[in-house]
């Protein structure tokens, strides 16, 4: 696992000395946007942009269900690295029939050859122009949720404007204490910071829970982006965070509502299809070799989300 700096890979993990042992995400560096309006040089077309995911990481996840529920398999193409993260970060089973790449540094360096910084999925390549449109997972789901209309299912709406603001709201909780909580708890090399990651955690698990005991959805009776934010740590959660990350207070399968709530996610037609836990956990156990230095990968736990959700008579 590293990082590029003027263009150049370095094999280095994340420093924590300077936060006093926390772990501090950087801020993502491609930020541009297609949009429908002509507004950006980035128009939406069909076979024109390209994603790069990780079927382990819970960030490009979000970017698969939302390719998969707006319908747009056929217009936006993808290619999934190797579960495993190692001395050269992400690479391909074989070189990338877009970019011709075989490792992720390089489709970053195609896009910056003096780019600076780690190298994340998603990634979304325009293979229009031969760059990155955007690193950025909560900006690519905006994308495919309205911009690609012309092309998928337009009468779906995951941010709808009159709950836009409690959506970002939500968001920006979720975010820090569950889909990033996990991360600062499982990567911090101090004791006190990652207590305090934990007990942030499970305060926010536990008043979602209760949030999710009234209504069947986060935003109330109907799907949003928050709830798709929310799916993809929550899917991980019993199977990677509370043994690797020891996010272990309790489990996902001990919330009464959480975990029916996650089922009812797991069972919308498509979703299945986008979850992979061969590839979250050997990812996570076998990639993080200063957690788990054998890379040994656990065979448990036994799941079953595909059991009756009986979330169909909540609120
Ligand atoms: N802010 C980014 C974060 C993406 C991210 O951190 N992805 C992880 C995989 S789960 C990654 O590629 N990490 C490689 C690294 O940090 O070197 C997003 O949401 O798109």
């Amino acid at each position: 696992m590293g990082l590029l700096i003027d263009g150049r890979w370095h094999d280095q993990w994340y420093d924590t000395k300077n936060s006093g042992g926390a772990f501090v995400r950087p801020e993502t560096q491609f930020r541009n946007w297609v949009r429908a309006d002509g507004s950006t040089p980035f128009q939406p077309e069909a076979g024109r942009y390209h994603l790069f995911v990780s079927l382990a990481c819970p960030w490009a996840h979000r970017t698969l269900i939302l390719r998969k529920l707006k319908g747009l398999e056929d217009v936006i193409g993808v290619t999934v690295v190797d579960p495993l993260m190692r001395e050269e970060g992400w690479t391909f089973p074989e070189p990338d029939p877009i970019t011709g790449s075989t490792r992720l540094h390089e489709v970053y360096t195609k896009a910056d050859p003096t780019y600076s910084g780690r190298v994340t999925v998603p990634v979304l390549w325009d293979r229009k122009t031969g760059t990155i449109v955007s690193n950025e997972s909560a900006e690519i789901v905006r994308m495919l949720n309205r911009e690609f209309d012309a092309f998928g299912d337009a009468s779906l709406d995951f941010y709808p404007a009159e709950l836009a603001e409690e959506i970002d709201r939500l968001n920006a909780f979720v975010y820090d204490r569950v889909n990033n909580g996990v991360y600062k708890a499982g990567f911090a090399t101090s004791q006190e910071k990652y207590e305090q990651a934990f007990d942030a955690l499970f305060a926010a698990l536990d008043e979602l829970d209760e949030r999710l005991a009234k209504q069947r959805y986060l935003l109330g009776n109907r799907q949003t982006e928050a709830d798709w934010r929310l799916f993809t740590t929550l899917v991980r959660f019993d199977a990677v965070y509370v043994g690797h990350f020891k996010c272990n207070l309790r489990r996902i399968a001990d919330y009464p509502h959480l975990s029916g709530y996650l089922r009812d996610l797991y069972q919308v037609p498509g979703v299945a299809e986008t979850v992979d836990f061969h590839h979250i956990k050997r990812h996570y156990y076998a990639s993080h070799t200063m957690i788990n230095p054998t890379g040994v990968v656990p065979k448990g736990p036994a799941l079953d989300l595909d059991a009756p959700h009986e979330r169909g008579s909540v609120g």
